[in-house]
């Protein structure tokens, strides 16, 4: 475990072991390949029962290809893969009715209201939420009768969501899922993430915001060049000498100054005795998980797939 508190209401939950039950998710050298374009090489992911996961990477990394293959949309090229213990390409009804799904792009819900899809997508599940919990849940009480296609695109996504969450999936798949919402519908969003992965729900997420991850996500994994290449709590990815603070100043001659270190307030401490007083434009900053990100990324670049992984935590 790590000292890092996971940010939801509830506290604890099982991370990292078996002792809730199996991982939600277990992948095992997972390739994948479109002709003669290789997306996935040498995947592995496990996310624990009742954890949040959030998957990274750049454009085309292959975090979609990936995800629907968990889902059992897509065949795998290679390797083991295991969701809720089953085999996703073929596995049975009961299984699926324990996940939930939220694609990047869902079809047109035609003429009906979102309380009229929740209550018919939710007569397919064997325990159901009920219609008003799910629409309180997400924020569509007050459009509950309006037409679905005539909601703003934030309003629709929630939709989304809310045709996801309302057979009380075991595992919850997210593709970008909050991509059109404003500030204040994605934190609230975000509780509503943090209430069900409270409830125990496990969530694997894909997203480009890396405030959505670093809130919501006990781990996050980057994702680039088929593997997965970096992989820790949002608080630790890319190990502690990621972290060291970066000074910023600018120097007598107005040019622009940084450096790192382990000790920023001696280094200010002299910076101020050089100048006489405190230097322009001093900044102390510890590196974000953006920047830390965008790091592994180009890093990855130049060392290709068979780059080592950098983990500072894996699930059991
Ligand atoms: N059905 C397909 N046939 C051929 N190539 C595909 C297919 N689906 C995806 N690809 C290609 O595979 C690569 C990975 O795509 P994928 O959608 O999995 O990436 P992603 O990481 O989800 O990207 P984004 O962040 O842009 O959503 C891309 O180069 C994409 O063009």
């Amino acid at each position: 475990m790590t000292s890092r508190t996971p940010p939801r209401p509830t506290g604890s939950h099982p991370r990292g072991g078996t002792a809730g039950g199996e991982n939600a998710v277990e992948v095992r050298g997972l390739s994948k390949r479109y002709g003669d374009r290789v997306v996935l090489d040498g995947f592995d992911l496990t996310v624990a029962a009742g954890e949040t996961y959030a998957l990274l990477g750049p454009n085309g990394a292959g975090k979609s290809t990936a995800v629907e293959i968990l889902e059992g949309f897509r065949r795998p090229g290679g390797g083991e893969v295991r969701v809720l213990g089953e085999e996703p390409l073929g596995a049975s009804r009961s299984w699926r009715s324990e996940l939930g799904i939220v694609a990047q792009q869902t079809g047109d819900l035609g003429p009906y209201s979102p309380r009229e899809l929740i209550e018919h997508f939710g007569g397919l599940y064997p325990d159901p939420r009920s219609a008003d919990e799910v629409l309180e849940m997400v924020g569509l009480a007050e459009h509950a009768g309006r037409r679905a296609g005539k909601l703003s695109g934030g309003q629709q996504r929630r939709l989304d969501v809310a045709l996801g969450i309302v057979g009380r999936p075991r595992l919850l798949f997210l593709d970008e899922p909050t991509t059109g919402f404003d500030p204040e519908a994605r934190r609230q969003f975000w509780s509503m993430l943090e209430g069900l992965a409270g409830q125990g729900t496990a969530i694997l997420l894909t997203t480009h915001y890396l405030d959505e991850a670093a809130r919501l996500a006990d781990r996050v994994g980057v994702l680039t060049g088929g593997r997965i290449v970096a992989e820790a709590p949002p608080a630790e990815l890319g190990g502690a000498a990621a972290r060291v603070p970066v000074v910023r100043w600018r120097d007598r001659s107005g040019t622009r100054r940084e450096e790192r270190s382990e000790r920023p307030a001696e280094l200010v401490s002299r910076l101020y005795d050089e100048h006489g007083g405190e230097p322009e434009d001093l900044e102390v900053r510890r590196p974000e998980l953006e920047q830390i990100y965008l790091e592994l990324i180009g890093e990855s670049a130049t060392s290709g797939p068979s780059h080592d992984i950098h983990r500072t935590e894996a699930a059991a």
